[in-house]
């Protein structure tokens, strides 16, 4: 992202903000309560239009970056509202996710062509490793709406990863997680960067503190401060932008 503005009537919730995420590298926005991470995030998925400022994925850029074009471009998104189908196992849930891989077109799978048994074979392995990786191969054939908050949250994280994305973006993984599984996500997402770069949004500094390469901190749209956990810890700006916030 470079030079983003984003205006909502009178109020900028984004001003001129640039960042960038290297390959295999966990980048981190945080900032408190409306300094703009949410906006960001949706300029990310391409849910918000910027009023200025560029996109750019691979050295291209995105002139119109709209959310239906992300996984054809290899980056998956995992929001704080799960999106989850109750009414689907946790393995349907997480084939969902599969559509960049699947190869055969509509005719071969009206028909039921072998090919296209190949494929899904291949994904239901695929999608079986991913829920394996993240420890709930066990809940594979139960329904997502009997499962507790912090699975369902990995449900939704295996869903974004099937697909192999090289960039996967993450609003608040750590929201309404207790502490114990707040460090288990944080390991899971440390994890990750031997397959694909993560941005993460999220409001707990000590969870951005111990996953992240590399933060950016927001306050009222602008970036304050930017660098690795420990100059951020320590820098100024960001202690008075918190200040008052309850911060571990
Ligand atoms: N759709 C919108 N219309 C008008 N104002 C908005 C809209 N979305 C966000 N804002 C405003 O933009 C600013 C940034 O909001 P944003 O939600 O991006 O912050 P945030 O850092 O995610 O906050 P929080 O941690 O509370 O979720 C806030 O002042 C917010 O009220």
């Amino acid at each position: 992202m470079s030079g983003v503005t984003v205006t909502f009537g009178g109020l900028v919730a984004l001003s001129d903000v640039s960042l960038s995420v290297a390959p295999h590298q966990v980048l981190g926005v945080i900032g408190p309560n409306g300094a703009g991470k949410t906006t960001l995030f949706n300029v990310a998925c391409g849910f918000v239009a910027p009023d200025a400022g560029e996109l750019r994925w691979r050295g291209e850029v995105l002139a119109d970056l709209r959310p239906h074009r992300l996984a054809g471009l290899g980056i998956a998104r995992s929001l704080q509202d799960l999106g989850l189908f109750d009414r689907m196992t946790v393995l349907d849930n997480v084939l969902v996710g599969a559509g960049r891989h699947v190869r055969t077109g509509f005719w071969p799978a009206l028909l039921a062509l072998p090919r296209h048994h190949r494929d899904e074979r291949a994904l239901t392995d695929r999608a079986l490793a991913v829920l394996d990786e993240l420890h709930i191969a066990d809940v594979a054939g139960r329904y997502a709406a009997s499962l507790p908050y912090p699975v369902r949250k990995r449900v939704a994280l295996a869903r974004a990863l099937v697909g192999e994305p090289d960039l996967l973006l993450l609003d608040e993984p750590a929201g309404g997680l207790a502490d114990d599984e707040m460090a288990e996500i944080g390991e899971l997402i440390r994890g990750l960067t031997a397959r694909t770069s993560v941005m993460l949004v999220e409001h707990h500094m000590d969870l951005v503190m111990s996953v992240c390469d590399d933060i950016v901190v927001l306050d009222f749209g602008r970036v304050i401060a930017r660098g690795g956990p420990d100059h951020v810890r320590e820098h100024p700006a960001v202690l008075a932008a918190y200040l008052g916030e309850d911060v571990a």
